[in-house]
């Protein structure tokens, strides 16, 4: 693909001067993409054409941003991914990038990376972070073979997953609880030379969740969006009408189930081939209904608590990547997360997703995607409605429809006092 003209500034005053239509991009044939730029009158035009916002896919923003490739953006151009996303939706890399911030705060002796001491029911001491352990234990294998082995025989009776790095959608997604079915890694990590295999040879393995959360015996994951619109400072906002996503078979944690995908894995693109999958309602709850649901059953203050828990997982997965990622300001970014909550209430971050499906599976889904498509125009753009990326992306509250400001640095100038600020929150809730 290539990109050479440019919209220039000027062309985009004259655009205006002339009313002249703004123009998008889209690597996408999706109508939730393109009604909702038509809705606002924009005009659809090729990526190699001029362009105001181009909804690229990953491969192509990467493209884009490679120098050899000598593309210049102009400042009436944004672009919806920053180029090295992938440190925060890489799996291998976001877990990496999660440990890398726990240490360091805890070099530097930050209150936040305060540590307890548990006794498991099993009897076994663990020590873990008070405020920061928020992902479940994970090795990357094959380059971390043995280090998960020491892991194992400390907890023979944990459930690992395994998930490819390179996949999604739950594609070779397996569980198990035999140290017996990774013979395959165990022969690659003699010969690996560490993070030199290319991602689709590697695979995380992490610690089960094995007590999640039921309603009506299913398991479920939430899918929660966030738009970041800078990284340095950082400025993120929560789209309020996230949804869970249910299994469509009863939860069942005995060895004889392990394989049964339809009980373990929540993604639709594995449930919707499953015989009791609902087309209705597509196994799928609003985030306002799971709410409602928790404080009638299990009261509203821990309701309340668990959200910002949800919140602070948000919030300190981005501070994780912040510092590396590549803050160009024609960049913004939707996220999905998914996260479980286990029995107690904890919610665990699983994942991170650069460019969560719009395609919808129900009505309320198209619903729902067309809002949050359309809200995320809303924050990106400027009042004027013409892209602006030397805009200080500050958004009127009226601007923010249904989005919900998660963090924005620019309100807080020194570091110390945004992470002391973190833990005032963290110990009120
Ligand atoms: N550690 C875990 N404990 C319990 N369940 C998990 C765990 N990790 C993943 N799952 C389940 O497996 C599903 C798929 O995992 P994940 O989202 O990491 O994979 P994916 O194939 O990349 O999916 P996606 O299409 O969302 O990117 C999750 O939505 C969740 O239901």
């Amino acid at each position: 693909m290539t990109f050479y003209k440019k919209c220039t500034d000027s062309d985009s005053i004259l655009n205006k001067r002339n009313n002249r239509r703004l123009k998008f991009a889209t690597d996408f044939d999706k109508s939730i993409v393109i009604n909702s730029f038509k809705i606002r009158d924009w005009k659809q035009v090729l990526p190699n054409e001029e362009w105001n916002i181009y909804w690229s896919n990953t491969l192509n923003c990467r493209t884009l941003f490679n120098h050899e490739n000598g593309y210049r953006f102009q400042d009436r151009q944004l672009i919806n991914h920053f180029p090295n996303h992938y440190e925060l939706v890489r799996k291998d890399l976001l877990v990496k990038n999660i440990y890398r911030y726990q240490k360091n705060l805890e070099k530097a002796g930050h209150p936040l990376a305060e540590k307890i001491q548990e006794t498991l029911p099993s009897a076994h001491k663990v020590t873990r972070y008070l405020y920061l352990d928020f992902i479940p234990t994970t090795y990357v294998l094959p380059s971390n073979y043995k280090r998960f082995v020491d892991e194992y025989h400390r907890f023979p009776q944990s459930t690992w997953i395994i998930k490819p790095c390179g996949k999604s959608q739950g594609e070779g997604i397996f569980l198990i609880n035999k140290l017996s079915k990774l013979k395959k890694w165990s022969r690659e990590s003699k010969k690996c030379i560490q993070n030199n295999l290319p991602s689709k040879d590697m695979y995380i393995i992490s610690r089960y969740i094995d007590n999640p959360l039921l309603i009506g015996g299913k398991k479920f994951d939430l899918r929660i969006y966030v738009l970041v619109t800078s990284f340095r400072p950082l400025k993120a906002y929560m789209f309020r009408n996230g949804f869970c996503r249910f299994c469509s078979i009863k939860y069942n944690s005995s060895v004889s189930e392990l394989d049964n995908m339809y009980i373990h894995i929540t993604n639709v693109s594995v449930q919707k081939h499953g015989e009791e999958y609902n087309s209705q309602h597509g196994g799928k709850l609003s985030l306002k209904n799971l709410k409602l649901f928790l404080e009638g059953t299990r009261g509203q203050h821990v309701t309340t608590r668990l959200f910002e828990n949800i919140n602070w997982i948000l919030v300190h997965s981005l501070k994780a990547v912040a510092p590396i990622m590549s803050n160009d300001r024609h960049c913004f970014e939707c996220y999905g997360y998914d996260i479980i909550i286990d029995d107690n209430l904890k919610p665990w971050l699983i994942e991170v997703n650069a460019s969560p499906s719009m395609t919808a599976t129900t009505m309320n889904d198209e619903i729902l995607k067309c809002n949050l498509f359309d809200n995320i125009l809303s924050v990106v753009l400027p009042p004027s409605g013409i892209p602006d990326a030397r805009w200080n992306k500050t958004p009127d509250a009226n601007a923010l429809r249904d989005f919900e400001i998660l963090i924005d640095e620019d309100s807080i100038l020194n570091e110390d006092l945004i992470l002391n600020e973190d833990l005032k929150v963290k110990r009120n809730t």
